[in-house]
């Protein structure tokens, strides 16, 4: 059958991930890479792969089935995904957690009125550890849940120092306290608060002229970011930033440790090791838009979330093929 015909809305991180996942799927094609950038400045990771402005991608609405969305959750996301949402069939990595249910509907309104696909929040967290989480939770009713990301380095925080006044260049590292992780592992189920389970460290250039105390103050006390975590921020040279902080591994792990009977304890767990963040977060992203494409053949209109997906959409392979396989 005909490719699946994958257009990528902003070219970062993700964007370049998603190029090279596409390469990995054969059922797959990329008909195009919209930046708001001047086309010519972008180096894609295939000299040959189509590159437009942002501007002419309304006039492609027929030659995609499913536009991934690969802008910043903090500030290109709340606009983006409502408006192409009315256009396309998308995909995106939305991931201010907190926010999720108010995006969830500024995009569903007009995926409804163009009878369009919309999944949210596709990814690893918000994602594959979501979905986790709703499987321990339904699996073992009597249990404790528990996330620890990182060591690694957050694209979402790292995306929004980036978008601070003052800020020239950033990433941020998330951290696990091996200490909250024991406790966990111990089996003691203890209560545990946002702060004591993760830091937060963030490398900033700063922009000429712009004030270290107010860049900091702005990123510690920044809302669903920052605020609720022991953050520190290191101020570095660009030099130092390119040389020091390119690689952007990260993972972690869900765990759901519960009881059956009072005699016996259950432990189920997802975990990830990424040497690249934003390739994995792609290549979510990528399967994703297999199923979108048939959710919105099947007439699945409107805002959707990783729970309302069925797991064998995302496979290339038939349901009979899957289901001789079910072992
Ligand atoms: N759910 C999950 O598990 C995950 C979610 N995410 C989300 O993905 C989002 C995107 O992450 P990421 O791709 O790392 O973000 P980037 O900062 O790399 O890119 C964000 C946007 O900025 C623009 N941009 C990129 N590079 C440049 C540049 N050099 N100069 C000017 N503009 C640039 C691009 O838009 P344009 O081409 O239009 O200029 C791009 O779409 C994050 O904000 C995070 O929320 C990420 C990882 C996991
Ligand atoms: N959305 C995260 C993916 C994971 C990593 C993370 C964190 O380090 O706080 N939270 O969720 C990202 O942008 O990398």
């Amino acid at each position: 059958s005909a490719p699946i015909r994958i257009g990528i809305a902003g070219y970062g991180n993700l964007g370049r991930g998603v190029e090279a996942a596409i390469a990995k799927n054969a059922d797959m094609a990329l008909v195009g890479i919209y930046t708001r950038r001047d086309p010519s400045d972008l180096v894609p990771l295939n000299a040959g792969a189509p590159v437009f402005s942002m501007d002419e991608l309304a006039g492609h609405a027929g030659d995609v089935d499913v536009l991934i969305l690969c802008g910043g959750s903090k500030s290109d996301l709340p606009e983006q995904g409502p408006a192409l949402a009315a256009l396309f069939n998308t995909v995106d990595s939305f991931d201010t957690h907190a926010r999720i249910p108010e995006y969830f509907a500024s995009v569903d309104a007009p995926a409804q009125a163009a009878r369009k696909t919309a999944l949210i929040s596709a990814g690893w967290d918000p994602g594959m550890f979501s979905i986790n989480r709703v499987y321990g939770e339904a699996l073992l009713p009597d249990g404790d849940t528990y996330t620890f990301w990182g060591r690694g380095l957050s694209q979402g925080h790292s995306d929004a120092i980036r978008r601070v006044a003052g800020v020239a260049g950033g990433v941020q590292y998330t951290l696990p306290s091996e200490a909250a992780i024991a406790e966990v592992r111990s089996g003691s189920r203890p209560e545990l608060s946002t702060r004591q389970k993760h830091t937060r460290e963030c490398f900033v250039v700063l922009a000429e002229g712009a004030s270290e105390e107010a860049v900091r103050a702005e990123i510690v006390g920044m809302p669903h970011y920052f605020d609720q975590y022991d953050t520190t921020v290191n101020f570095i040279t660009a030099e130092e930033l390119a040389r020091d902080h390119s690689a952007m591994p990260h993972g972690g792990f869900v765990i759901r440790s519960g009881n059956t009977t009072d005699g016996h304890a259950q432990v189920v767990e997802y975990s990830l090791a990424l040497e690249s963040n934003p390739e994995f977060t792609s290549s979510v992203l990528v399967a994703y838009a297999r199923a979108v494409h048939r959710m919105s053949a099947s007439g699945q209109f409107g805002a959707k979330t990783v729970f309302d997906v069925a797991p064998g959409l995302l496979s290339p392979k038939s349901a009979a093929d899957l289901r001789a396989e079910l072992l």
